[in-house]
């Protein structure tokens, strides 16, 4: 056999590493596999292993994948000591940094995102199920040479020594630290339920610590780690009205910032204060974080959007919620629009299907965002209206969808927020939108007073 016949080996493999494979979930090619490195000095392979030790008695299955993580991550910290475990850092291969992802922390417990699925963490991959922990192991060894019965058996020794080195960690686990991990869990998706019911569609707990580190194998901001130095933990301003509730699992009373069905909540401030970090730490609490994340107390309803400059090619889309008629170049009719999309009109399209969808939330971002959708210019025709004009006039157009929109300089949108929060050095703020509005005012006379001077020089 050469090069390719590793895969041709599986088999025999599978049959020699005996107990540890998974043999249920086993999908050749998928989660099981032996390939040669294309550098040629290691060999990359994945298996799907079942330890048979079932989650401890008194922990909450439905938060089981918080116990898993506990375990995926212990099994990390003593892949450096443990030999049985270093394959899954490739670390007595030449490249270890290359193949390293297998080792790499993280601190994401669930995503119904499909992000960070190169990394080792709890997922379909690798859960609880009645009989024991279920997870599939990808690593890097050595070439070991041809598959023949040496190489073969040595694989085979190092995927069964694999499944006993989990196995062995899970026993050093305190059920109390498993435990933990799996009330977190519990907590933030029992939370996620109750959101509706409560009239939000999220919640951030005091002291999230949104601001995040990107690494080579973590370049999402769902799933990369939090930023290390100084980071500045979010707490509800007063002006704001912060919430206590309690943790459903846990029964912790924890207090924070409630984001209410329907509402208008502008994430103000001057450049670089956060606004992009908050706003994607609202959308990753989608997802439930492990203790240390920093976003373990932010939980978000699934469902909601985002809207930005886009400019792709429309057919029958409906940008009717902005525009009164087509521009040149389109064809159709505002409510089935046909042609290539400018990015202001397939920014349209975003928000208008939030709308008409009764999506919970909405996200817009200034860095982002097509700034002519959103408010007035001078020059703008009358057969547009940006999203500042439909909150002051028909609110009722944007539905059930709340809405979040982080912006340094759009002053007439932030005057149309229900709540306004300021970040100043990242740390959080508010201002009363009454004082906003008045701010604003003050200043557009300023303006239209300095535009008379000098027309009248
Ligand atoms: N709470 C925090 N603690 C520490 N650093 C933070 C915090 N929030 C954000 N940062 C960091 O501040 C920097 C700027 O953040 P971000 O891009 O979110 O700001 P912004 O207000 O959206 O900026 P801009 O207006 O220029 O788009 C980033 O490096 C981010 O990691």
């Amino acid at each position: 056999m050469g090069r390719e016949g590793w895969m041709g080996a599986i088999g025999q493999i599978i049959a020699e590493a005996g107990e540890a494979i998974d043999r249920r979930r086993l999908r050749e090619g998928t989660n099981a596999y032996c390939v040669h490195s294309p550098d040629g000095a290691s060999l990359q392979f994945a298996m799907p292993l079942l330890v048979r030790r079932p989650l401890p008695d008194g922990i909450d299955a439905r938060g089981a994948d918080g116990a898993v993580w506990a375990i995926i991550e212990a099994v990390k910290g003593a892949a450096c000591t443990d030999t049985r475990l270093r394959p899954l850092g490739a670390l007595d291969t030449e490249r270890p940094a290359r193949y390293a992802g297998g080792i790499e922390p993280v601190t994401l417990v669930h995503s119904d995102a499909a992000i960070g699925s190169e990394l080792w963490k709890p997922d379909e991959e690798n859960m609880f199920l009645p009989d024991g922990l279920h997870c599939t192991a990808r690593g890097a060894v050595p070439y070991p040479g041809p598959p023949e019965g040496r190489a073969i058996r040595e694989i085979s020794e190092t995927v069964a020594a694999l499944a006993e080195g989990i196995g062995e960690v899970m026993r050093r686990l305190p059920v109390g630290d498993l435990a933990a991990a799996a009330t977190l869990s519990l907590d933030q998706k029992l939370l996620r339920a109750h959101l509706p019911s409560m009239g939000l569609v999220c919640f951030i707990g005091d002291g999230t610590l949104p601001a995040r580190s990107y690494t080579r194998f973590r370049q999402h901001h769902r799933v990369a780690g939090p930023k290390e130095g100084v980071h500045i933990p979010f707490l509800c301003p007063e002006g704001i009205g912060p919430i206590e509730i309690e943790l459903p699992a846990s029964g912790r009373r924890i207090t924070g910032l409630g984001i209410r069905r329907r509402e208008v909540l502008a994430i103000a401030g001057s450049n670089a204060q956060g606004k992009t970090t908050l706003l994607n730490a609202i959308r990753a609490g989608e997802d439930d974080h492990a203790a240390g994340d920093g976003r373990e107390l932010v939980v978000t309803v699934r469902g909601a959007r985002t809207a930005e400059a886009g400019g792709q090619h429309l057919s029958s889309a409906d940008v009717s919620l902005f525009f009164g008629s087509l521009p040149p170049g389109m064809s159709g009719t505002p409510k089935a629009a046909f042609g290539q999309g400018s990015g202001s009109m397939t920014m349209a399209v975003q928000v208008g299907a939030a709308a008409r969808e009764g999506a919970p939330l909405l996200l817009i971002d200034e860095d982002r965002a097509a700034a002519n959708l959103l408010v007035r210019s001078t020059l703008q025709e009358e057969d547009v209206t940006p999203l500042a004009e439909i909150l002051a006039k028909r609110r009722d157009a944007i539905g059930e969808t709340a809405c979040i929109v982080a912006t340094s300089s759009l002053d007439s949108l932030i005057a149309r927020a229900d709540r306004i929060m300021v970040l100043r050095g990242h740390g959080a703020g508010a201002i009363a939108p009454a004082a906003f509005r008045a701010a604003y005012l003050e200043y557009l006379e300023q303006c239209t007073q300095m535009a008379e001077k000098e027309q009248g020089r």
